[in-house]
């Protein structure tokens, strides 16, 4: 078997030879895969995998915009549009200056086998651009947005690719591409998701990522007669997702003592309650500050410059920053301290040594592709209401949420379950997410 995942991996590899996050993510899904291929003749001798591994369209495209001084600026956009087998390419936007094709394959790939594990009918993509948001005026964002859709558009719409938000693209910026969109195309319609609750937006989408890993997690816990209930929680990064699993875990019972950004480590042994969440918030949503200035409020916390979170001491891990946050080193020191479980918020956040310390450690771990799709799962009710044109209540969506949550959790279930009783969420969410997708790929022919 492994013979057969190698000579998969060279042929990815010699295609895309430098693209090191791509190839880990592929890496990753033909190991639970490969062999479940193996074992169903169904999938036997088709390239199905081979073929999801090919983008059906990547797009890179120039974006002028000019900055407050007068400035002529320059930054590069993309859309990777990986599968539209069981629906419409969905998958959000990415601005951050890190932002290259091997990144934005790797999530539009991961995308795919998240979205078909929704249960919705969506297929997978991703996009984003070098630009980044920090520093930068309100003004110089929309000019920037508004650059970027006047050549997006012509690549999206609401049952070809519909696009939202990721890192650094907010309720902000999905306003400035949603306005230059109706203008251009002369169209009101949910080409976007993460929108405007006045203007097509679903209640409960900005919460839905942070809240799902939650639940996601409690489902893991459920299943061991355990619950959140006075549980010690460390998180990382400070934005969306980290901001809604926070106050998820809260109102489960939990203390969450730890947030991050990409200067280190805010600690608060006390926890950081709903108060101090609403100043976080405030801190980041708002004033765009640094996770450090928590400490100007409240000076008994302590602030970990350059470090990440995996040190301190917790009962449940959530990391919701970005890819490749935690290593094999701070896994070891996490199951050594004493953590039972982890429920990734990010993608693919936990690097392959890591993941295999958690999985050999038996602890409870989710991986992203399944802990993280409740956002993408809202994403796709967003779609639904809008395709009605009509809104459901918050205890609605949050119902509806939570029972997509369930049915992941049974899937990997179904999937993953080894001999021994131990369910290797990363195996059960891999095939899970794959057999539907490659069950619409073999009815549908070679195209
Ligand atoms: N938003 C959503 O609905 C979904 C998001 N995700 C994933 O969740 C993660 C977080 O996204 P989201 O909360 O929306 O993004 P935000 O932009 O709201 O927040 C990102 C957070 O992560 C930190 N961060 C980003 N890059 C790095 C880095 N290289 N090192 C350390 N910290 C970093 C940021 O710190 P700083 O401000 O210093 O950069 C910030 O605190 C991403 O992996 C995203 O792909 C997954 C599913 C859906
Ligand atoms: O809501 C969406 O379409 C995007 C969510 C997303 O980007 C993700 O799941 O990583």
């Amino acid at each position: 078997m492994d013979q057969k995942i190698k000579v998969f991996m060279e042929e990815v590899r010699a295609r895309n030879p430098h693209e090191k996050e791509f190839l880990q993510a592929v890496h990753e899904v033909a190991e639970a895969v490969i062999p479940y291929i193996a074992e169903h003749k169904l999938y036997n001798g088709r390239n199905i995998l081979l073929r999801l591994a090919e983008p059906e369209r990547a797009i890179t495209f120039r974006v002028p915009w000019v900055d407050d001084t007068g400035e002529i600026r320059v930054n590069r956009g993309y859309r990777i549009q990986m599968s539209s087998v069981i629906g419409p390419y969905k998958g959000g936007l990415r601005f951050h200056p890190t932002v290259n094709m091997s990144i934005l394959k790797f999530l539009a790939f991961e995308q795919v086998f998240k979205n078909s594990l929704t249960t919705l009918p969506m297929g997978g993509g991703k996009g984003g651009s070098d630009f980044d948001p920090k520093g930068k005026s309100d003004r110089e964002v929309m000019r920037f947005c508004h650059s970027f859709m006047t050549e997006l558009y012509r690549h999206i719409g609401p049952n070809t690719d519909v696009p939202a938000g990721d890192i650094g693209v907010g309720a902000r910026e999905v306003g400035f591409l949603f306005g230059m969109y109706r203008k251009i195309s002369n169209e009101f319609t949910g080409v976007l998701t993460g929108k405007g609750l006045s203007w097509g937006g679903s209640l409960i989408r900005p919460e839905s990522t942070g809240y799902g890993t939650v639940y996601f997690a409690q489902n893991m816990f459920k299943l061991k007669g355990d619950s959140f209930k006075g549980k010690v929680v460390t998180i990382s990064g400070s934005g969306n997702v980290a901001q809604y699993a926070t106050e998820k875990a809260n109102e489960l019972g939990a203390k969450v003592v730890t947030l991050s950004d990409s200067s280190g480590t805010l600690y608060d042994k006390d926890g950081i309650n709903s108060e101090k969440l609403a100043y976080v918030m405030h801190l980041k949503n708002v004033k765009r500050g640094r996770i450090s200035e928590y400490l100007e409020k409240y000076p008994t916390a302590e602030f970990f410059s350059g470090k990440t979170p995996w040190h301190i001491p917790c009962d449940v891990a959530l990391p919701c920053a970005t890819q490749n946050e935690l290593h094999g080193k701070d896994a070891a020191t996490l199951i050594e301290n004493g953590c039972i479980c982890v429920s990734e918020g990010a993608n693919m956040p936990s690097t392959p040594k890591a993941m295999n310390a958690f999985v050999n450690a038996k602890i409870l771990y989710a991986p992203g592709k399944a802990s993280n799709a409740g956002g993408v799962a809202v994403s796709g009710l967003e779609m639904a209401q809008n395709s009605m044109r009509y809104s459901w209540s918050r205890e609605d969506v949050d119902e509806k949420l939570q029972g997509i949550m369930n049915q992941i959790h049974d899937s990997c279930i179904e999937h993953g379950t080894d001999p021994d009783g131990y369910i290797n969420y990363v195996r059960g969410a891999n095939i899970a997410g794959f057999v539907k997708v490659a069950d619409a790929v073999l009815a549908q022919g070679v195209v």
